[in-house]
């Protein structure tokens, strides 16, 4: 049995306009399938409109992978929320490793991103996870815990209402060494749990998805973990095929 009703596609810095479409009219063609399962696609700022033109039926959301903590001014390069509310964004990732690592964004740096997208009524998908060598120091939960109090800091439960955790371990990504569900299930069950003491019965209500080397064979074994509710997708969201086999896997 399925426990997911969430996949969300992190196109990253991939994609074309060509992938737009056909990732659409995939999606059309194969909606009866995982009726009920929210999708969500984050293509790239340049795509956001032509993806926005494509989107065919009322489950498939638009989401976008970063935005500027301000709200609009001398920011060059940066994209507010409300530029992203124009096109019909409604989820923000936040947080990726990826841009903690290259962009060097810090906790604080997404709260304060977290704060602005919900703020404005958009659900902010807020990245955790640890890398290999904290893994094997044994100091993943501590590592977790830290970034959940410092990323989430400020949040009021209204705010909190519109949050969404992944978790990335930082040596599943890309990388094709899924965690096991056993792995992710037991981190996901401490996030719960932390979700549960600081926030009560929002805590209790935030989507987990799991995210890191997530593929049309394993996807079903870990949505059928009862702290896993679905998966940010990187490599297998860019094949429309592929991608409807995970929300298929949704399903259940
Ligand atoms: O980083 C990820 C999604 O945000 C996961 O990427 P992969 O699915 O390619 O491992």
């Amino acid at each position: 049995m399925s426990n997911a009703s969430l996949v969300i596609a992190n196109w990253k810095m991939n994609g074309n306009r060509a992938l737009t479409r056909n990732m659409s009219e995939v999606l059309r063609d194969n909606q009866a399938d995982f009726k009920g399962v929210n999708v969500v696609i984050c293509p790239p700022y340049t795509l956001l409109s032509e993806m926005a033109g494509h989107i065919y039926y009322d489950d498939v959301a638009l989401g976008a992978q970063n935005v500027s903590e301000y709200e609009s001014g001398a920011h060059t390069g940066e994209v507010s929320v409300a530029m992203l509310q124009e096109l019909g964004v409604e989820y923000v990732l936040l947080g990726h490793s990826e841009r903690r690592a290259e962009q060097h964004e810090s906790d604080q740096l997404v709260a304060a991103k977290a704060a602005t997208v919900t703020q404005a009524g958009l659900t902010a998908v807020i990245c955790v996870g640890e890398d290999k060598a904290q893994r094997e120091a044994d100091n993943t939960w501590s590592v977790i815990q830290a970034q959940l109090e410092k990323s989430l800091a400020g949040l009021s439960a209204k705010q909190m209402a519109r949050v969404v955790v992944a978790y990335e371990p930082i040596w599943a990504i890309g990388t094709g060494e899924t965690a096991s569900p056993a792995q992710a299930q037991e981190v996901h069950a401490k996030i719960r749990g932390w979700l549960v003491e600081n926030y009560q019965q929002v805590g209790a209500k935030t989507p987990l998805l799991y995210g890191g080397s997530v593929k049309a064979n394993n996807a079903e074994s870990l949505f059928s973990e009862a702290d896993i509710n679905g998966g940010l997708i990187g490599g297998a969201s860019l094949n429309g095929e592929d991608f409807c086999a995970i929300c298929r896997a949704a399903k259940g």
